[in-house]
């Protein structure tokens, strides 16, 4: 079994996403949860790119001691000794320098001839060599390059003293058995190749990131290099923690695995996605969402009777909770009551059927059941003593320039109904002030909080209030696609709940 090593570059490529700009303690931040990670290295920026990013790089320099910080550089002197200056305190030091070696970047950007590019990458790395001892040549754009140039561009770098030789698929052009033939290409060529790291980078242009750093495993890489979420320019870099699972969930064919600590995953994705603003879609592999969610009821029951009928990767295992079941319109039987049993709920069999069909008829309303309508849903029927108010209707007015106003129509438990109006400091100051009007109940709210609010058109605001009265302290909750609404019946909920704390009578039963 090989190992295979990991480069990261979340906080260098990654942050060459348009709109991502991370701070220096954020850097340090995710850093250290990268050496939580076990990544073999961290790219932490690009010294010579501005004070910031050398001051970031020397950071994180400082900070990490369980894995090698990377600065990047082009074969230019100034880089270069930009990097080292940040590179100086680092327990285990690399740099990186690249020059391009393709003809359409060699031609149009650098305006250099092949013998210029060979003889300034050899410069590079040479000079490199004074202050490190470990150095990696990347050539940009070495997919597009003609391979006998390519060959003869790493041959020389390993001879200068490269450690590590990169073949970056810079615009992510490559097709997986393309990408991987340039690796077994290259061993072929050059034999020194079995004496340095192989290294490979890809980008994700046409969504094969990943399947090329996999193909270039299979090729004979030995370093793979990509960003947590797999964030970066453009269309981003290969998602290492798809590269990590992969290669996890199927070493019985590749025969290589990494030594990164798979649990720490979710907690890095999460962290990378929080600091960089980047949302990490809901289909994503490994990290989205609904990457260990069954919907449907076929897959629900088939999960639930033995877990690998669909799914080959354990949410535990990078960090998830457990597989989540995902209650919907298309969930049956089994699902439900597993939820509820999730949920802390032993219902006898008539009443989960009761709530089971009182969940279907929330499901055509709402997309996606979170466990909180559960829980709302399961208290509701099994009521032990019935609600004091419902709310029938809330009417506000509010102008930025005149005094909120607001109107609740409440229904009591033996059927009358409470009207009032009351003015207040904010639309929800109003509309709290004419409940406790209408319910003659003194209390005060001492939190207020709107938890989740979906997006979409079913978009939902969930608000959580808690109340006290006396030494009582009771949370109420609400959902509404309209906040207010959902604010107006969390308070309702806390007063009825007072009042049944105090052990009033309450001749009414409650509705979702
Ligand atoms: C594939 C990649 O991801 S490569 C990394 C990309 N990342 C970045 O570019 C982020 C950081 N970059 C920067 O902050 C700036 O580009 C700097 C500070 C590095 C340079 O800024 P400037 O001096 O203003 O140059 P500018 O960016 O406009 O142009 C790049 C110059 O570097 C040259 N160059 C590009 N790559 C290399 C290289 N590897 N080695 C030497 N020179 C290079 C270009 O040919 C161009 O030279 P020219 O001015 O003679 O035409
Ligand atoms: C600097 C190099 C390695 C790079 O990011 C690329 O070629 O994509
Ligand atoms: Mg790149």
């Amino acid at each position: 079994m090989r190992t295979i090593e990991i480069f990261d570059t979340t906080l260098r490529d990654g942050e060459q996403s348009p709109g991502v700009n991370i701070s220096t303690n954020e850097k340090v931040e995710i850093a250290l949860q990268l050496e939580k990670l076990g990544v073999n290295r961290i790219e932490a920026g690009f010294a010579a790119a501005s004070p910031g990013d050398q001051k970031s790089v020397a950071e994180v320099a400082k900070r990490v001691k369980n894995a090698t910080v990377v600065s990047l550089a082009r074969a230019v002197k100034d880089d270069m000794d930009k990097a080292y200056e940040a590179l100086r305190n680092a327990q285990n030091a690399s740099l990186h320098v690249f020059l391009a070696t393709s003809p359409i970047h060699r031609q149009f950007k650098l305006n250099m001839s092949k013998e210029e590019v060979l003889a300034r990458a050899v410069e590079a790395v040479t000079y490199a060599k004074k202050y490190f001892t470990e150095v990696q040549f990347s050539a940009e754009d070495a997919a597009r390059t003609e391979i006998d140039f390519l060959a003869e561009v790493v041959e020389a770098v390993i001879k200068a003293g490269a450690t590590t030789v990169n073949i970056p698929d810079t615009v992510g052009y490559m097709t997986p058995y393309q990408y991987g033939n340039i690796f077994r290409e290259l061993k072929k060529r050059v034999p020194s190749t079995d004496l340095i790291r192989l290294s490979c980078h890809c980008h994700d242009d046409l969504g094969m990131a990943v399947a090329n750093s996999l193909a270039a495993v299979e090729g004979g890489a030995t370093q793979v290099e990509g960003t947590i979420n797999g964030i970066g320019e453009r269309a981003g870099n290969a998602a290492l923690e798809e590269v990590a699972l992969a290669l996890e969930t199927r070493k019985d064919y590749y025969q290589a695995t990494t030594k990164l600590n798979l649990k720490e995953i979710a907690r890095t994705s999460q962290l990378v996605s929080r600091l960089t603003g980047m949302i990490v879609p809901g289909n994503k592999a490994v990290v989205g969402a609904n990457a260990f969610a069954h919907e449907s009821g076929i897959h629900q029951d088939g999960v639930l009777k033995e877990v690998t009928t669909y799914e080959i990767i354990r949410p535990e295992s990078v960090g998830f909770k457990s597989n989540k079941l995902v209650l919907g319109k298309h969930s049956g039987r089994h699902a439900f009551k597993e939820k509820l049993v999730d949920l802390g709920y032993h219902l006898e069999q008539e009443e989960v059927n009761v709530a089971f069909a009182a969940f279907k008829v929330l499901c055509d309303k709402k997309k996606e059941i979170t466990d909180d309508d559960i829980l709302a849903l399961v208290d509701s029927k099994m009521v032990r003593g019935p609600e004091a108010f419902q709310l029938e209707s809330v009417q506000l007015a509010y102008g930025n320039i005149s005094v909120p106003t607001a109107s609740v129509r409440l229904v009591r438990a033996d059927g009358s109904v409470c009207e009032e109006a009351a003015c207040g400091n904010g639309s929800v100051d109003s509309i709290y002030k004419a409940i406790d009007r209408a319910t003659g109940e003194e209390v005060s709210l001492v939190d207020y909080k709107i938890l989740s609010v979906t997006h979409g058109q079913d978009a939902l605001g969930e608000v959580f209030v808690r109340l006290q009265q006396g030494d009582l302290i009771v949370t109420g909750r609400g959902v509404s696609t309209d906040v207010l609404e959902a604010s107006a019946i969390a308070y309702v909920r806390a007063v009825n709940k007072i009042m049944e704390r105090r052990g009033e009578p309450t001749p009414v039963s409650a509705t979702i």
